[in-house]
Order: structure tokens, then C-alpha cells, then sequence
């Protein structure tokens, strides 16, 4: 089974989907941090990040291992575990130019459909993996038993985004550019500010994150009856 999870910035999709794979016991794939990978790698060597072709060929080049453990996440790029690293503000800030770099996508899509078949291959699997992003339901994996498209409302994903970051770090205009101005980038190559065909919308603006944890793993459920709680 495959639970695709797709959303705008903030709206919870990495909170929820390790949520709902740890409650029941399925792999998680935060496809999100492939993309923060490549643009950690190509910042680290100094390249141009308006050459596309090159940082398509690092793209390319960059040995990758991305954990679908929900309980246990780690990225390791080139040897060099860039878990923390690849969450900078100075990583973020960027991230879209890479993330709407088409080359680069075709490779990372290449290379999440891979993940995601290893994973639901793996004995640990339980039989699904929850995989979250921007274009899971319409691109990655067309094929997801269930497909949601988590929103928020921007003052609430802005706030999210301000609580977690910490206090004093970041002004309210770097906070607008992480959410507003990233999407809207985002938004010229994926489309996951509406609902994709065949998608159930969950707003999680007055939902705590237990609660949309809750609502989720109930639609898996109802989809796939026999899918077990841990
Ligand atoms: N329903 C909720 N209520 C309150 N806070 C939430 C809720 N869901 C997630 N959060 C918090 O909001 C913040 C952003 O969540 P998360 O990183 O999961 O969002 P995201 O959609 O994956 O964002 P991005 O796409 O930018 O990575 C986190 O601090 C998370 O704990
Ligand atoms: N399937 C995906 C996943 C992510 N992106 C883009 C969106 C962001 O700019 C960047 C990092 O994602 P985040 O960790 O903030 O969820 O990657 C995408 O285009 N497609």
C-alpha cells in the first residue's frame, strides 16, 4: 500500500506522515529531503545554482541514502550523514532553485520510485510506505491506494513554521519567504495547491496533529481494511 501525502510548506505533511507510518507500522519516505540533498551537495562544492546542467549532473553523480524508518531518519550524502545540514535556513532559502530544476527532478523522481520499491520490498515494510511532498499523488507514485492533500491556512502554517524555528532567529519576512515565496516557486513545477484527481483534502488548520494523525490513518484504514495499529 501506498499513502501519498501532498501539501503546501507548513501544512504538516512530515509531521503526519511519520505519524501515521509509525501508528501502522508502514516505511515513510520524506521525498522533500532528496531535493534539500542535491541543493546541500551542489551549496557544499561552490557550484552555480542557476547552471542547471551542472547541478543536474551533481544531481546525477551524488550517492544518496534517505532512512524510510520513521522512527530512526537519517540522509547521508556522498559518505557525509547531512541530516541536520540539510535543514538550514541558508539550505531553504535556495532549495526551489533546485527543486524546480527539471533534470534534477526526472533523477530524484527516478530515484524516490526506487526507495519506495525497496521499501515495500524490505521485511520491515508492513506492507506500505507513507511518502510525502509535492507531486506523490500526481507524479512519484500515480498509483497510491490513498491520496490526501493536507492543507492549512497561511497565517496557521506561518506560525507553525515560526514556533519551530527558534525564537528571535528569523524574521517575519524570512518567515513569508519560507512559506510564501517558496510555494509559490514550487508551485510552477508541481501542482499541490489544489487537490490532484481522486485526493481527500484534510485541513489541518484547527486539527492538532494527533487529530489529522487520527483522521489519516483512519482513510488507510478504511482503504485497506486489514491495515494493522501498532
Ligand atoms: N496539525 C498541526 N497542528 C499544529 N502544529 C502542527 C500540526 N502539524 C504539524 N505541525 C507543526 O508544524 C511544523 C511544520 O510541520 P511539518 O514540517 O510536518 O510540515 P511540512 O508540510 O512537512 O512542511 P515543509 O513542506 O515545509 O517541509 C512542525 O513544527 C510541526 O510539528
Ligand atoms: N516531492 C517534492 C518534495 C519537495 N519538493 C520541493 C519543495 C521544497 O522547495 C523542497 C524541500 O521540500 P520540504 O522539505 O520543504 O518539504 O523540495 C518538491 O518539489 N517535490
Amino acid at each position: 500500500m501506498i499513502i501519498a501525502v501532498d501539501g503546501p510548506s507548513g501544512s504538516g505533511k512530515s509531521s503526519t506522515a511519520r505519524g501515521v507510518a509509525t501508528r501502522l507500522g508502514l516505511r515513510y519516505l520524506d521525498t522533500g529531503a532528496t531535493y534539500r540533498a542535491v541543493t546541500w551537495s551542489a551549496v557544499d562544492r561552490g557550484l552555480d545554482l542557476d547552471d542547471t546542467a551542472a547541478v543536474a549532473q551533481r544531481a546525477r553523480e551524488l550517492e544518496l541514502e534517505v532512512s524510510t524508518d520513521p522512527g530512526h531518519q537519517f540522509v547521508i550524502a556522498d559518505g557525509t550523514d547531512v541530516t541536520a545540514a540539510i535543514r538550514e535556513p541558508r539550505i531553504s532559502a535556495v532549495v526551489s532553485k533546485i527543486a524546480t530544476n527539471l533534470d534534477v527532478r526526472k533523477e530524484l523522481i527516478r530515484r524516490q520510485r526506487e526507495i519506495i520499491d525497496d521499501a515495500q520490498n524490505s521485511p520491515q515494510s508492513g506492507g506500505g510506505i507513507v511518502v510525502e511532498g509535492r507531486d506523490i499523488a500526481t507524479v512519484v507514485a500515480t498509483d497510491a491506494e490513498l491520496k490526501v492533500h493536507l492543507t492549512a491556512d497561511q497565517d496557521a502554517r506561518m506560525s507553525r513554521r515560526g514556533a519551530e524555528l527558534e525564537s528571535g532567529s528569523v524574521t517575519a519576512e524570512q518567515l513569508r519567504d519560507q512559506i510564501v515565496r517558496r510555494d509559490a516557486d514550487d508551485a510552477t513545477v508541481s501542482q499541490f495547491l489544489v487537490a490532484s484527481d481522486g485526493a481527500v483534502t484534510v485541513d489541518s488548520t484547527h486539527l492538532s496533529l494527533e487529530e489529522v494523525i487520527d483522521v489519516i490513518s483512519r482513510l488507510a484504514k478504511e482503504t485497506v481494511p486489514q491495515g494493522r495499529e501498532r
